[in-house]
Order: C-alpha cells, then structure tokens, then sequence
C-alpha cells in the first residue's frame, strides 16, 4: 500500500494487500467455476433429435448431427438442422424466423422442385434448422449443420455486419459496451434478487464512503496515515465484499442440487421464484401417473366387457389374465368364438390408427444367436396400450400390414384441442377405404351415425368406466368405396357418419411418490391443481387417490370441467370463492386463464406443460415447468425449468431446494449485515476515545478490521449458504415473492443482533481500558506499539477476539431465525445431545467456525506479527472478558428468539414444537 512507509509499515502494507488480493482471486475463481457449473447444465436442457444410424433409432444432440443423417421430425419439434424431406404426412412448419412469414408452411416430401433461385418460404421438401414443427410428422436428410444452415448464415452475417460499425457507430457502440461492462462488474445483471442485492451492495458502498467522511471529521482531516487507513478499512467493514460471490456461488450449487433431483433450470429467475409459489397446476398423466398404460376394459355394443386382470409387464401382450363378463377368457379362442368375431374391427382399428411401436428388442450380445430381449415401446403410451391390446390377440399393426392387402392412404393426426384422430387404408382386394377413428366420447359421440336410443346405452357405460379412473377412448369405423378416397382429406368429411365399435378403458396408475408429495405440498401451503385433458369422471377418480381432492371438504366447484370455466367470464372466475383443483377436458387455452386467473388472485404458480400448445401457458405462469421426456422441444424451450423425469415429485423436490437457497441466502445476508452493522456501531462511537495528543484511539486496527471481514466473516458467509434444509422448510406457508429478501424479520434482527454484538465489543474495550487499565490511552498507539500502549493493545486483543466469537456463534444462531440453537432440529437430531449433531451436520460451516476459532489464538499470540501487523498483544485475565461477552450475547439472542416463538412473531408462528421421543413432531 502507497500509503505505508518503513520496514513495519511495509509489513503491515504487505499483509493487507495479501488478504485483499486473496479475496479478490478467491472470489474470481468461484465465480468462474460456478459460471462454467452453470454452463454445462444448461446445456442439459438443449433438445436433442432421434435420427436414424445403423438401422436403430438414437437420441443425438444437434451438435453431433451430421450430413447424411436421417431425422424424425414430430409435431413441437425444432429442426436440428437444415434438411431435405423425405417422407411426410401433413407436415406444417413455423418459419416465421426466416421467412417472417406468421402462417405455418405446408411441406410435402414429394415434391420436385426445378429452378435454381427459389426463394426459402417455397422450398416446400426442405425443412430448416432452428424452425418448428407445428403439425404432422416427417424424416429428412440432414443437408447442413451448424453455420452452413439458412439461420447459421444469418448469425454469421449479423456478427459480421456488428464489426464493421463505423463512425459514430462505433463510438455509441463503444459506450454501450462499457456500460454493460459496468453494470456486470456492478452486478447489475441477473435475476431479480442478485440486482436487488447489487443495488444492496451499492448503496452500502454509498454508506462507506460516508463513514469514511466521519471518521476523518472525527481526527479533524489531519489525514496522516493510520488515519486515512482507518477510514478505508471502516469503509472495508460496511461493504459486504463477499455478498456478490457468495451469492454467485450459492446458486450454482442450488442449481447443482436441483440437477441431481432432476430439474433443469433454464431461467434463473425461476430458482428464486419456485421457492415461493402457491400454487402448483400440473398435467396428469406421465406427471402425476406413471404414464404407463394398459387397456383394462374393452366394452363392445351388444356383447360384453372384456377385462385384462394382472398385467404386471405392461408392454408384454402375453401377460395378464383375460375375462369376458368375469369368465375367464382364452385368447386363443377369438377366431373359433363366433361371438367374439365382433372384436375384430376394433381390434384393427386400435393397431391400424396408431403410431406406435411396440417390439422385443433383439438381444445382439453374440451375432449368430441373437436371444429375444425385452418388450419395448416408441410412442404415445395411449397408443402403446392400444397396440398392446391388439398384439394379445396377435393383430398388431405390423402383422396386419404385412398380411399386405392394407396400405394407409390418409391421416388426420391426434389434436390436443379436438381430442381424436382418424387413418383411412385402403383394401387392395376389396376396392374399398376404411376410416378408423379414436378419440374422446365428447369428440368422437357427436360423429356417429347413431340414434339416440343408442347413445343412452352408451353414456351409462361410459360414465362406468370413467368413474373407475380409466381413460375412455371410443372406437369408431366406417368404410368408403374407392371413388371417394380423395375426398378424404377433408377432416370433417373423414370423420363423420362413423359407427361404434366399442370403447376402450386404459388404466394409468398413479406414481407411488404423487400422494406423499401432494401431502408435502398442501403441508406447506401450495395448492395443487391438476389440469388434464380427461374426462371429468376419470379426473376425479384419480384427483381422489393422489390425495389432490378430498372427498370431504370437496365442492361442486372442486371439479370443473374445462368446458365450463371457459364459458365464464374473468369477472366470474374472480368471484369464485375457490379457484377448481381439478379441471378436466383441458386444452392449452383453459391453461392460459387459469394462470391469469390465479395472477389475478395474487398467486405465484406453476403450470407443467409439454405440447407446442402449453408454450403461452408456460411462459406466462411464474413458473413454467416442461416435461423432459414427452415434452416437445417448443415447450421446453418456452418453459423455465425441465423434468428430466417427468415426476411431479421432482416439482415438489425443486420446491423444496428453492426454499432452502432462499433460506440460504437470508442466513448469510444475515450475518454479513449482523458482522456490518456491530462494527459500525463499535467504530464510529470509539471515535471518541481520544488519547492525550487529542487522536482517536482505535479498538479495532486497520488489519484487524480487515481480517475479520475478509477472512473470518466470508468463509462462514459461504458455510450459510451451503446449509442443509431447515426441518420446517415444508410445513411452513410460501413466504410472499413480492417482498423479496429484506423481510422485516431480517431487517429487525440484524439490527439487533448487530447492536448486541457492537455493544458487547464497546463494553470490552471500555472493561479492559477503563476497569483495569486506569483509561490510559498512550500516546500514538495507532502507530506502533511503545510503553505507553500497553493497555490499548491488550484491549485491541480483546475486542478482536469478542468480536471474531461473536461472528462464529452468529453464523450457528442464523441457523434458523427463531428456533433456539438448542433445539434446531429435533426432527432429523432428536435427543439431547442434538445441538452437536445440528452444527456437525453441515461440514463446511463446521470447519469455517473451528477454523476462525483455533487461528484467533496465533493472530493474538505470535509475537511481531500481532504487534507489528495486527496491533495488539497476548491477553490473560481478559479472555474472562470475552467468554463474559459471548454468554451474554446468546443469552440476548436466545432472549430475543424465544419472545419470537412465544407470540409467534414471523418465523417463529407455530414454532412451539419440542422433542418427541417418537421422533415425530406437532407443528
Ligand atoms: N393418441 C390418441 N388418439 C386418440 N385420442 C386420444 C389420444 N391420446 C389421447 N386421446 C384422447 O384425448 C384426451 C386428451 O388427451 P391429451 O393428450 O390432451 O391429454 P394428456 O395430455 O394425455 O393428459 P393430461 O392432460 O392429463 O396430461 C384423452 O383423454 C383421450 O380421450
Ligand atoms: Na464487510
């Protein structure tokens, strides 16, 4: 430092410019390594395609695509890459990124283009990279990766075109790079609560220099040295030097600890907003059920209910006990049971209408013998259970295509919103086209041809099925003649006029995690809604066994169909007394007003999502969640966290892990402010001691200021912010987002806390320099030590000690804002040696407290070192000072937290709960 001078000086110089450098690098490398932390989870989050290689279907990054490669592309896919089509059904394509046309482009494989400068928005057998896939479904090969893409020319055009700014161009483009620059150093980037505690930092900053100011008006602006050095080091212990880092780095390892319990964030600020949310809307099946389907009823007009018992292997159509009316059913007997012949049509049209795939997997561990593996599927476990279905009596759709007389002539996909689909084949041998359809009762009963005798019979089967929680799905035929094939591709036309041909009942099973996790979440104040495009029967059936309605305290309103709350108008919807927690027949716009519905309530949600339809809802919720496994890649992109399990439990996990980082960051901003505000207090009133020259004596020196900042306060700053959950964390209400990190709880405690400790510190000094030391201040002991500073030194000593102390018992203290330090976990540590167990538990605070502890007694005690740098000396009798101070400051805090439990102040409501010798707890 500039400032010192002589060999002492240089020592002193030296040491701080160590400490201040090895911050500085510490927090760098942290910074940089939660960066790349960061990094590379993000990346977990990019989509990724199934392409063709060696005859198996693989999931690739897009990164790794390469020229040649064939990609499937679906409905919500982004295209990996530039690609020529060549198959394609009903394929639709955004382009609005290239063409700026709104309007998805049809595309068709077939087609030959000739010429050479046909324009990108006409180039209908290409598809390009980085557009979407509205609707249909296709395979291409890829043409072009990466910067050779349309988009790709056009990133490397814009970079170009950013380099060649001229004139004054350049000049604003200069100021405009320096002041990002600034506000990044600043911390001014970032999530809402990092540039909220930037700002904090800033202003704090603002505070220092102020300080700074009065301590030099204290000494009159003889600004020599030790006194300017005073002021800065005063201004050091205003500044919180480590919030930013400390910060940076906890949310790296939240993000981490989220990764593990599979949630990728892909937003920031949705890690600080999940921890707040009260309220949770999630799909239903593949979230709140195992996704896993099997066809449990099958009901045929005028003949039965066909029952499948048992099946444990889902996927294996030979598992499982069939029935027909609870007799005992073989399946062999279709073709030789003239009453079962009547299964077949709908038997052919669950495999014919139908995409997926559902095969034995060849074991290849040996080429020649190649074992058969296990039973595998592609597709929409819909689909999956119905192919199933049709395989138990050997009429899969590849066996019926290889019979080779049916080839598929049209398709009309599955729509979230219409809620059925339909294929036609065409007969080579008969000369006719039969339509298979399959959907919803609500969409496939109004196109039968039908009486309404007929209907009746079918409702009360219906409602049967659904109220047992299967999903119903109603079966439809009809057959053209030839001449009318291409009328088929109008939809309406295709799907009208058809004939029943029975209904199917699948059974999804709720996830075993989903009751337990309903339970944490309606423990901890959230409401869970569950929003699914089934029927309202089905619903409720399964709302009632994940524990999301209680048949008890359930309303008409509970349960709502979607149908329904769209036909009110928001003012309606604002006046139910209770928004409904399960709505059934949802479409992705049901999902829109129902997150501005709870907006409007003040609720902070989440919406779980994964069509190219949910991307609004997604985006507007304050917590869009994707699926990771069947989302498709619009709705991943849309949304601010992905399930890479699909699990609604990892919701709830991820609800957990944000309220603990919440928590987290409180604790640490707790005892830097607690650290901050005792030292201003200290410093500023000693001031007034002044020695006989007429200078302030200084209880604390500039290094041992300093020390306690950089060295003792960050490393448990950062133990606070690794601190495991509080056993409360989930049975206490979401705390309010609105209000942000400065709750009035923390704003009042550290205020105390901060007195307490600033106090107790004072009063030391004043004990070892008034009490026993006569008030004899010396002379220029600011300095260097001579005779005259005996005393001052020894009450440096002691103030440094009480103060480190009392900044290692605060860091345990904030452990939980009302609970004592005795009593901090009875859950996870019952017995009465808890407290020891409590403080063990998290490793890296337990070693940043022993640490500051065991290196306070060298800092005093190594002689030059604690004279010359630190300015103080060995102390005796004094240490009975500071136990005295570190009793009394418990004590206070103790007080302080016990008056919290008493009359339930903030944190401290409904934290009466003691030890249970069972170990459970009364909250
Ligand atoms: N592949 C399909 N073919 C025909 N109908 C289908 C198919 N898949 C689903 N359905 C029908 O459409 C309804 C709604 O399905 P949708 O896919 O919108 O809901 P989901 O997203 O699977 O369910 P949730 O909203 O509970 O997660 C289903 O209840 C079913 O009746
Ligand atoms: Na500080």
């Amino acid at each position: 430092m500039a400032l010192s001078y002589g060999t002492l000086d240089f020592i002193e110089g030296a040491v701080i410019s160590a400490v201040i450098l090895l911050n500085i690098v510490l927090g760098f490398v942290q910074d940089f390594r939660a960066e790349k932390t960061m990094k590379s989870l993000l990346s977990l989050a990019a989509p990724s395609s199934h392409v063709l290689r060696n005859g198996k279907i693989e999931s690739i990054k897009a990164e790794n695509l390469v020229v040649g490669d064939i990609v499937k592309l679906t409905t919500g896919i982004i295209v990996p890459a530039d690609l020529r089509l060549v198959e394609s059904a009903n394929l639709e394509v955004d382009e609005a990124l290239l063409t700026g046309e709104s309007v998805p482009a049809a595309k068709d494989a077939t087609t030959i283009l000739s010429g050479e400068d046909i324009p990108i928005g006409d180039r209908v057998n290409m598809v390009y990279s980085a557009t979407t896939v509205t609707r249909g479904r296709a395979s291409g090969i890829v043409a072009a990766t990466g910067m050779q893409t349309e988009v790709g020319k056009i990133a490397a055009h814009l970079k170009d075109s950013g380099d060649t700014t001229t004139g004054s161009n350049w000049f604003t483009s200069f100021f405009k790079k320096v002041g990002r620059g600034f506000k990044s150093v600043l911390g001014l980037v970032g999530t809402p609560m990092q540039v909220k505690l930037s700002k904090f930092a800033i202003l704090l900053f603002g505070l220092a220099v102020l300080l700074a100011i009065i301590v030099f008006s204290a000494n009159e602006w003889r600004l020599h040295n030790e006194v300017v050095l005073y002021g800065i080091c005063v201004a050091v212990a205003v500044i919180p030097e480590s919030l930013i880092a400390v910060m940076t780095i906890t949310i790296a390892v939240g993000v981490k600890a989220m990764a593990l319990g599979n949630v990728v964030i892909r937003r920031m600020a949705a890690l600080e907003a999940i921890g707040g949310v009260t309220n949770i809307c999630s799909d239903k099946t593949g979230t709140l059920t195992q996704g896993k389907m099997v066809a449990h009823k099958v009901w045929i007009p005028h003949v039965g209910m066909l029952s499948v018992q048992g099946a444990t292997h889902i996927l294996d159509p030979a598992d499982g006990q069939l029935a027909m009316d609870d007799e005992p059913f073989d399946r062999l007997d279709l073709a030789s049971q003239p009453k079962c012949q009547a299964f077949k049509p709908l038997l052919d049209a669950v495999a014919l209408c139908n995409f997926a795939q559902v095969f034995r997997a060849k074991n290849t561990i040996d080429e020649k013998v190649s074992t058969p593996g296990d039973w595998t599927a592609i597709g929409d476990p819909t689909e999956i259970a119905l192919q199933v279905l049709a395989m138990r009596f050997s009429r899969g759709k590849e066996t019926l295509l290889n019979q080779g007389h049916l080839s598929a002539v049209v398709e009309h996909q599955f729509d979230s919103s219409l809620k059925r689909m339909s294929m036609a084949y065409k007969h080579e041998t008969k000369g006719e086209v039969i339509v298979f359809a399959k959907g919803a009762s609500e969409a496939i009963l109004p196109i039968l041809n039908i009486s309404d005798k007929e209907r009746n019979e079918i409702e009360p089967v219906l409602e049967k099925l659904a109220s047992e929680g299967l999903r119903v799905l109603c079966i439809a035929t009809k057959s053209v003649s030839e001449k009318q094939e291409h009328a088929l591709s109008d939809r309406a036309f295709m799907e009208s006029g058809l004939k029943l041909e029975g209904l199917v009942g699948l059974y999804d099973p709720p996830r075993t995690e989903t009751l337990d996790a309903v339970k944490k979440c309606h423990g901890a104040g959230i409401m869970v809604h569950m929003l699914t495009g089934d029927h309202l029967s089905t619903a409720t059936a399964i709302a009632q066994k994940v524990g999301i309605l209680d048949i008890s305290t359930q309303t008409s309103q509970s349960v709502m169909r979607a149908q329904d709350f769209d036909a009110l108008t928001d003012e309606q919807i604002d006046s139910l007394p209770n928004l409904p927690v399960v709505l059934a027949r949802c479409s992705p716009s049901t999902k829109v007003r129902m997150v501005d519905a709870l907006k409007r309530r003040g609720a902070f949600s989440v919406m779980t999502g994964d069509g190219v339809n949910d991307a609004p809802a997604l985006k507007r919720a304050d917590v869009g969640i994707a699926m990771g496994i069947n989302g498709t890649d619009v709705a991943k992109d849309a949304a601010d966290m992905v399930l890479t399990d699909d699990n609604f439990a990892s919701i709830v996990r991820a609800v957990e892990e944000g309220r603990r980082l919440f928590d987290n960051i409180q604790k640490f901003l707790m005892h830097l402010l607690i650290s901050n505000i005792s030292q201003v207090i200290l410093l500023l009133i000693a001031l007034a001691f002044k020695d006989n020259t007429g200078n302030s004596v200084f209880p604390l020196s500039p290094l041992e200021i300093l020390w306690v900042n950089m060295v003792t306060s960050s490393f448990l700053a950062l133990g606070l912010g690794m601190e495991e959950a509080q056993a409360d964390i989930m049975v206490r209400p979401p705390r309010d987002l609105r209000v942000g990190v400065f709750t009035w709880e923390l704003i009042c405690d550290k205020m105390l806390y901060g007195t307490f400790a600033g106090v107790l510190c004072l009063v030391s000094f004043i004990v070892v320099v008034f009490g026993a030391g006569n008030g004899n201040l010396g002379e220029d002991c600011n300095e260097a030590f001579n005779e005259t500073c005996n005393v001052v030194f020894r009450a440096r000593a002691t103030v440094f000690a009480v103060l480190s102390f009392l900044l290692l018992v605060t860091a345990w203290e904030v452990k939980h804002f009302s609970r004592s330090l005795f009593n901090l976990d009875p859950v996870r540590f019952p017995g009465r040696l808890s407290i020891f167990k409590a403080l063990t538990y998290n490793r890296f605070l337990l070693w940043a407290v022993v640490a500051g502890f065991v290196i306070t007694f060298p800092v005093i005690y190594i002689p030059v070192i604690n004279t010359v740098v630190f300015k103080h000396q060995g102390i005796g009798w004094e240490w009975g000072v500071v136990f005295g101070s570190l009793v009394c400051y418990i004590a206070l805090v103790e007080a302080w937290k016990s008056i919290k439990r008493r009359f339930g102040i903030w944190s401290g409501k409904g934290q009466t709960f003691s030890i249970d010798p069972r170990g459970s707890t009364t909250v």
